[in-house]
């Protein structure tokens, strides 16, 4: 199938020159000393290699006067150039100088390679502070504003994106050498004649200066892979996370063709792209063939150089001349890759703005009861308001179960308790304190929660119960799975409490995650037990023995449960009935359970 490249990005400003700078800056921060010791590595590199070529000129003049001085041996006279002060014309063996050549260059290749190893190292460290600098900003900004993106955009940016950086960085550094080299050559080319050097480098800047259209392109095909790579992680990510229900619908083959479509414009884009740089490349190859053969016409016909000088002209032009299209192909590798680390910087800028405060002052504690009052939410960019003024108290030590049809506002309710978002208008209180951007990671240590689905890190289940507790003892561990009824079923897996339980708990049945994530949770010890349907993959029986276990807690533990099996609802102490983000009623179970007229009582009734 033919490829379909992409829709370019919209046409902007060209902001590439100014993310170049800004880029140089970052990574001028990240260790001011050892990129200083890189760039004067880079200027030794520049330096060296440029100066090697000097040594050519003895060698050349021996080619011009191989009798000079007669019959001492091989012997060369050194030409009279300024750089050669008090050398001029003096005799040289020959054997020495191809020694010194080989010292020279030796010496050259020990150094490259300790100043490749040196620069690898310091780009890596640069690319890894990047990265962990932007996954603390992630870890450290407020839920709602990680909430609503996507965990596969995410994912694009901390590795591939950040990936890219690297490339941006040696690109950076090979384009200061590739100047310095030719800074270098200039001068050498000067020394020899300054008319020719000329010529040399005004052609070369002017080829730069034209080939500018070219760079901005470069910039915006980066901007257009940063996108198409974002593309191919949603469709890889989507189908990981739905392949079961994408293979019992047998619709592989959609997330297959989606992924196919992606990397079929993303080679489009790519050919596109190399279709106009190639182009510029023939074209600098031609237009530097021609130039060179004025050059060579200038050098015999006007200026009459001697043949070694020509020589060494010549050399240095052929030298120069590709540097100049390096310098452009660099700058183009440069550009293509810096929109990674613009979107790196927006979103790390972005994180970090939405730092959430707090978590090493006191938590506020819970010894009476968690007040709501007036609390409306309403999630960003929706329409209408999740929940509206809602008032209620959760009291200690006892448990609270929040009932309502789906849509009603429960989770929503259980994230503001939970302190993972703020009211958008009205507070909750915990005691009299009311939680607020300083409290609120505070709070959340006082409170443990455990989800509709549970999540289980691919570890044992003692790691995956110690994240509660790090320093918890075998027996606590033990105290806890059987208060959450998991007891049983753990000591009966080969490898008991070491079992690995897969990745994201797959290993185990669902009810059995449940349960030990409601242990995770108990080894807390929470100020606040939050259940969020957490008994919903639970059998009758295990429901019953998971009730049963918090209702043996009441009194010490303050449980705020979803709940919508009337099992679970009928040992709550109170109730909360939400529906459509309103509060409907509250009350004690036992009167709302009685009354014929309460929504809970014709629940219970049904029942
Ligand atoms: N991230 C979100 N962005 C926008 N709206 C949301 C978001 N999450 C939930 N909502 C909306 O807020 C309302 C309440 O949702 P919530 O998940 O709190 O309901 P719920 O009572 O927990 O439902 P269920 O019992 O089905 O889980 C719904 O109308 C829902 O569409």
């Amino acid at each position: 199938m033919r490829p379909v490249p992409s829709t370019p990005p919209p046409e902007g400003a060209f902001t590439g020159y100014r993310e170049l700078v800004r880029f140089a800056r970052e990574l001028w921060r990240h260790s001011p000393r050892r990129t200083a010791k890189a760039l004067a590595f880079q200027l030794l590199g520049g330096v060296t290699e440029g100066v090697s070529i000097l040594l050519l000129l003895p060698i050349l003049g021996f080619l011009e006067m191989p009798a000079a001085g007669g019959g001492g041996g091989a012997a060369i006279l050194v030409p009279d150039l300024w750089f050669l002060p008090g050398l001029a014309g003096a005799r040289l063996e020959f054997l020495w100088v191809l020694v010194a050549l080989v010292a020279v260059l030796s010496l050259l290749a020990v150094f490259n390679r300790y100043r490749t190893l040196f620069v690898a190292d310091l780009l890596q460290g640069f690319v890894n502070r990047v990265r962990s600098g932007l996954f603390e900003a992630l870890a450290r900004a407020r839920w709602s504003m990680v909430a609503h993106r996507r965990a596969a955009d995410l994912n694009h940016v901390l590795t591939s994106e950040i990936d890219r950086l690297q490339l941006c960085a040696v690109s950076a550094l090979a384009l200061v050498q590739l100047g310095i080299v030719q800074v270098v050559y200039l001068c050498v080319s000067l020394a020899i004649s300054p008319a020719m050097t000329a010529f040399a480098g005004g052609v070369g800047t002017l080829v730069l200066l034209g080939l500018h259209p070219l760079r901005k392109r470069a910039h915006a095909f980066g901007l257009l892979l940063s996108q198409n790579r974002r593309e191919q992680y949603r469709t890889v990510t989507d189908f990981l996370a739905g392949m079961k229900i994408a293979k019992s619908y047998n619709v592989e083959e959609v997330h297959v063709a989606r992924l196919g479509e992606t990397l079929r414009r993303v080679q489009a884009d790519n050919l596109r792209f190399n279709r106009v740089a190639t182009l510029a490349n023939t074209g600098f190859q031609i237009g530097s063939a021609l130039a060179l053969a004025i050059f060579i016409f200038l050098a015999v016909e006007h200026v009459a150089l001697p043949l070694a000088e020509i020589v060494v002209l010549l050399l240095v032009f052929m030298r120069l001349a590709p540097r100049f299209m390096e310098m452009q192909v660099g700058l183009q590798q440069l550009l293509s890759a810096l929109p990674a680390f613009e979107t790196t910087r927006a979103l790390r800028e972005e994180f970090e703005a939405e730092r959430e405060e707090g978590g090493s002052g006191p938590a506020p504690a819970l010894v009476e009861v968690l007040r709501l009052r007036s609390v409306s939410f309403t999630y960003p960019g929706a329409e209408g308001a999740a929940l509206t003024d809602i008032t209620f108290d959760i009291p200690r030590g006892q448990v609270t179960a929040l009932i309502g049809p789906s849509g009603a506002g429960k989770s929503t309710l259980v994230d503001l308790a939970l302190g993972l978002t703020e009211p958008s208008a009205g507070e909750i209180r915990v005691d009299d304190e009311p939680l607020s951007r300083e409290n609120r990671r505070a709070w959340r240590a006082r409170v443990a929660y455990v989800p509709q689905e549970p999540f289980l890190f691919h570890a044992s289940i003692a790691a995956n119960l110690r994240l509660a507790h790090p320093g918890a003892t075998m027996e606590e561990l033990r105290a806890a799975l059987s208060a959450a009824q998991a007891l049983r079923f753990v000591d009966a897996l080969p490898e008991g409490m070491e079992t690995i339980v897969g990745d994201r708990g797959t290993r185990l049945s669902g009810g059995e995650r449940q349960r030990v994530a409601l242990a995770r949770a108990l080894l807390r010890t929470p100020d606040l037990l939050i259940l969020d349907e957490a008994t919903s993959a639970l059998d009758q029986e295990n429901q019953a023995l998971v009730a049963q276990a918090i209702a043996v807690a009441r009194g010490r533990l303050t449980v705020l449960m979803i709940a919508h099996s009337p099992k679970m609802i009928e040992f709550a102490d109170f109730v909360v009935a939400l529906e459509a983000g309103r509060l409907k009623e509250t009350g004690r179970f036992d009167v709302l359970a009685r009354d014929r007229h309460t929504a809970l009582g014709r629940m219970m009734e049904g029942n």
